[in-house]
């Protein structure tokens, strides 16, 4: 990998402290660093080299999924650090970080490669942008890039416009725009499985495939965001963005050897054949809710509207459940049912594919006994793939059993979203960030639901929390004669399996 030069603007924020300094040391662990690797980390208070060092070493010891026990690392990989203060607005603090990324440029001996991460507000993602171009910082003799942070814009007008400023400064193939959902490994092994199995390749279509349920639901409420998430919501915060990006995922079909580029235009047709919603078709085909008081894990919590920093005329979604159809050769007629919300009774990011029973109107009995056969990737917090598939029970009459066959891997093991999606930028592949082209077509498919939202056209319905969400949730599916699969009918037994292995385990 070529020596780089990371700039880190936001290197005092929560996000550098809880995800960016560990992911860059378990990849400093896994050698999957460049050899010579130089980290400029800035903000608008003073700190000193050492003092910096010290804060990245104690989120380290805070964060990381791998030990910090070896001093000798620990120092190594410190030693790559500087700080600077840079005021975003200030012309002269660019000049400073221009003058020190030459010096360790040339302390290093390494080329001019240099690698943007904007972890800031979005509000300074394009004077940051500007700024790079206008001081030199961008006029590199290797090359450059951009990290760029969540969200990318509030709709599809402001989108479009923060794209036209960033792209002044940054080519498309120079500009990474983080999704962390595609970080994740399971999400990752998508595009594997499918194709690297022909079973799976042959199953991939509406002959075999009844329904996909693609759920991120998490028992957390606003915490302290209630600045940002109030005036984002579900619908901005997590289902333009993550929810779209795994419908993508898991919907395109790729032969093997697929490259970067074939994945992102296969996403971008998935993106297209997305049967528009008509505004006044919003309130048939989404549902939104906001969590009232209620008890989580045994632990009672506050609603919503009485959070810190949140109003009680609040009208902000906390939940979303919609249905959606992909017009193409391949999905026709599969509906798709993504729903995503805060303070619900388990956490889960979860995708279950449920097969059809072409035998059905056949057999009344068995019609009557046998489950449908799912297909579940868990992606969150466990990882796994389950089979359940049905069997005959011996003990109890012949009658129809549903059984798992199942793997799962063990959390430690598992690299976190943001070490794949850095070593990704390091080597300049693109396939796991969202190209502009899905993040535009992804708000404009979103934009008539903005719009009903606005205009009060869509019923927001109040949940408990420690529910799965409002009812109408439920009846989203229910109409097309579907529920939800969730833990607790489908995998609740499945043990905790320690390490890596493969289990088969029946559901009684
Ligand atoms: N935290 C998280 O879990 C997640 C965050 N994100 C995104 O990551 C980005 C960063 O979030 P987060 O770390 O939580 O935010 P924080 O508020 O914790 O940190 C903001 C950072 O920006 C710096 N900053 C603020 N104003 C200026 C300025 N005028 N000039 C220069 N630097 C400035 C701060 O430095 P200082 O105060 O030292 O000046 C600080 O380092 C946001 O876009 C957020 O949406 C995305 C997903 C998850
Ligand atoms: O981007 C976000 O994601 C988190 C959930 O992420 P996960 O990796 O824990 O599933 C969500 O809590 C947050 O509101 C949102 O901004």
């Amino acid at each position: 990998m070529e020596a780089t030069t990371f700039v880190l603007f936001g290197a005092t924020g929560d996000l550098a402290k809880r995800k960016i300094y560990p992911a860059l040391y378990n990849l400093f662990i896994d050698q999957k660093l460049p050899a010579s690797f130089s980290v400029i980390g800035l903000g608008r208070r003073e700190l000193s080299n050492e003092v910096f060092q010290k804060n990245v070493e104690q989120s380290l010891r805070s964060f990381s999924r791998r030990a910090v026990d070896d001093p000798g690392s620990v120092k190594a990989f410190l030693e790559a650090f500087r700080y600077s203060v840079l005021d975003v607005g200030h012309k002269e603090d660019y000049q400073k970080l221009l003058q020190l990324v030459e010096q360790r440029e040339a302390e290093l001996n390494i080329p001019q490669n240099r690698l943007f991460y904007l972890s800031v507000g979005p509000e300074f993602f394009d004077i940051i942008a500007t700024s790079i171009k206008e001081s030199g910082l961008g006029s590199t003799k290797g090359w450059k890039r951009l990290i760029i942070e969540k969200p990318f814009g509030h709709d599809l007008q402001s989108a479009r416009e923060l794209n036209q400023k960033l792209s002044i400064s940054f080519a498309e193939h120079e500009i990474f725009r983080i999704d962390h959902y595609l970080g994740k490994p399971m999400v990752q092994k998508l595009e594997v499985l499918q194709q690297a199995n022909p079973v799976l390749q042959a199953l991939w279509t509406n002959h075999y495939i009844a329904n996909v349920q693609i759920t991120a639901i998490e028992t957390v409420g606003v915490e302290e965001r209630a600045g940002y998430y109030d005036h984002v919501g579900a619908i901005r915060d997590m289902f333009q963005n993550h929810m779209l990006q795994l419908l993508m995922m898991l919907s395109i079909h790729l032969p093997k050897g697929s490259t970067s580029e074939e994945v992102r235009l296969k996403k971008k047709r998935i993106m297209e054949a997305l049967e528009p919603l008509q505004k006044e078709d919003v309130a048939m085909n989404v549902v939104r809710g906001q969590y009232t008081a209620g008890t989580i894990q045994g632990k009672a919590v506050v609603g919503y509207k009485d959070e810190p920093g949140i109003g009680q005329d609040s009208m902000n979604d906390t939940f979303i459940a919609a249905r959606l159809e992909i017009d193409d050769v391949f999905w026709r007629e599969v509906p798709f049912y993504i729903r995503t919300g805060k303070r619900t009774q388990e956490k889960s990011t979860r995708i279950v594919i449920e097969f059809k029973e072409p035998l059905k109107q056949h057999s009344s009995t068995y019609e009557e006994k046998t489950n449908p056969n799912l297909l579940i990737f868990e992606i969150n917090p466990n990882e796994g793939i389950t089979l359940q598939l049905n069997t005959k029970d011996p003990q109890h009459e012949g009658e129809f059993k549903p059984i798992l066959i199942d793997f799962h891997t063990s959390r430690k093991d598992v690299p976190e979203a943001y070490e794949n999606l850095i070593y990704d930028a390091l080597r300049g592949d693109p396939t796991f960030f969202a190209h502009w082209d899905e993040v535009e077509l992804s708000w404009k498919w979103v934009q008539p639901i903005l719009n009903a939202f606005e205009e009060n056209l869509v019923p927001l319905h109040p949940y408990s929390a420690g529910s799965f969400g409002p009812d109408e949730a439920d009846q989203l599916l229910a109409r097309d004669g579907y529920h939800w699969c969730t833990n607790s009918n489908t995998d609740q037994k499945i043990e905790t399996i320690k390490g890596e292995q493969y289990a088969y385990h029946t559901n009684d």
